[in-house]
């Protein structure tokens, strides 16, 4: 059973001031993560990731092309999905405690009830004792702790990623990268993880998804992971299959990265856009 499908996707925005510009950035991309699976998206800057992960949470309509979540079409925001985004969601005049709680509350869970969860998943990503600090007294790796505790807390079906970790620093980076390992691992969710790092693609997923450089971007290759779980992303690097299977992907990609440096100086600015066409 797919747990997302996006089917056929072709997604086109134009310009409010000149509905004639417009710009394709996905045409006809068909993506599917399985129930459990973990699957990651690789793809030049500018290629449209993000914009395929949007349209998987809903945030964004397709021109065409259809969406499935457990089977069904979706319509308007994926539920059964949590997400975590590149920028920061924590809301600051809210503890790391209250800011996991929020989406608890906000689904109805009674209040001592959400705080006993909040602070058990908080717990559960290793900040036991800073259920008190706010954002803005936790560093960039706890915050990032906080936001993923927000989002499990919330027990998404699937798990929406957008470069959750391209701000930390790598040391920080691998242990984030090793603990979601961890409790995927632990509740196997299913995935999409956006990442421009082919390294961090291949150390976490089931499958890479190789995406071509942009307009009009679509998968180019697909790369089954059949690296032994369970996995520590930093040691991961040093076995030969690692190696095989970057050299093969890198490849596909090396390519496009290169059109998507060149793309991305000749593409039209789109000032003030509508949304999808
Ligand atoms: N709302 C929008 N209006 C106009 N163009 C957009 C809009 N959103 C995205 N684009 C364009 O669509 C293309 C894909 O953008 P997207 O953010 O999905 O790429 P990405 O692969 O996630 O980028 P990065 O690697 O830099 O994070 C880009 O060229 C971008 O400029």
């Amino acid at each position: 059973m797919n747990a997302l499908e996006l089917q056929d996707i072709t997604v086109t925005f134009r310009s409010k001031d000149d509905p004639g510009q417009r710009y394709t950035a996905v045409a006809d991309t068909t993506l599917r993560v399985g129930a459990g699976e973990f699957v990651s998206v690789v793809g030049p800057t500018g290629c449209g990731k993000s914009t395929l992960l949007n349209i998987g949470a809903g945030l964004l309509q397709a021109s065409s092309g259809q969406v499935r979540v457990f089977g069904e079409p979706l319509t308007g925001i994926n539920r059964r999905a949590g997400y975590m985004f590149q920028a920061e969601a924590l809301m600051p005049w809210r503890s790391a405690l209250a800011n996991v709680m929020v989406g608890l509350q906000y689904r109805g869970v009674p209040e001592a009830d959400a705080r006993d969860q909040a602070r058990s998943w908080l717990a559960r990503v290793g900040l036991s004792g800073f259920e008190d600090r706010y954002p803005h007294q936790l560093s960039g790796g706890m915050r990032k702790r906080t936001a993923l505790a927000q989002v499990l807390a919330l027990d998404p079906d699937i798990i929406l990623m957008d470069e959750p970790f391209s701000a930390l620093d790598i040391q920080t980076r691998q242990l984030m990268e090793n603990e979601v390992l961890a409790l995927w691992a632990a509740k196997r969710k299913a995935v999409l993880f956006i990442t421009h790092d082919l390294d961090e693609a291949i150390a976490m997923s089931d499958r890479v998804v190789v995406l071509s450089a942009g307009p009009a971007t679509h998968p180019i290759g697909e790369f089954g992971i059949d690296l032994p779980r369970p996995r520590d992303v930093a040691e991961v690097r040093n076995q030969p299959r690692f190696v095989q299977l970057h050299a093969d992907i890198w490849a596909v990609l090396r390519d496009e990265v290169l059109k998507g440096y060149a793309q991305q100086l000749k593409k039209p600015v789109l000032s003030s856009v509508e949304g999808a066409a």
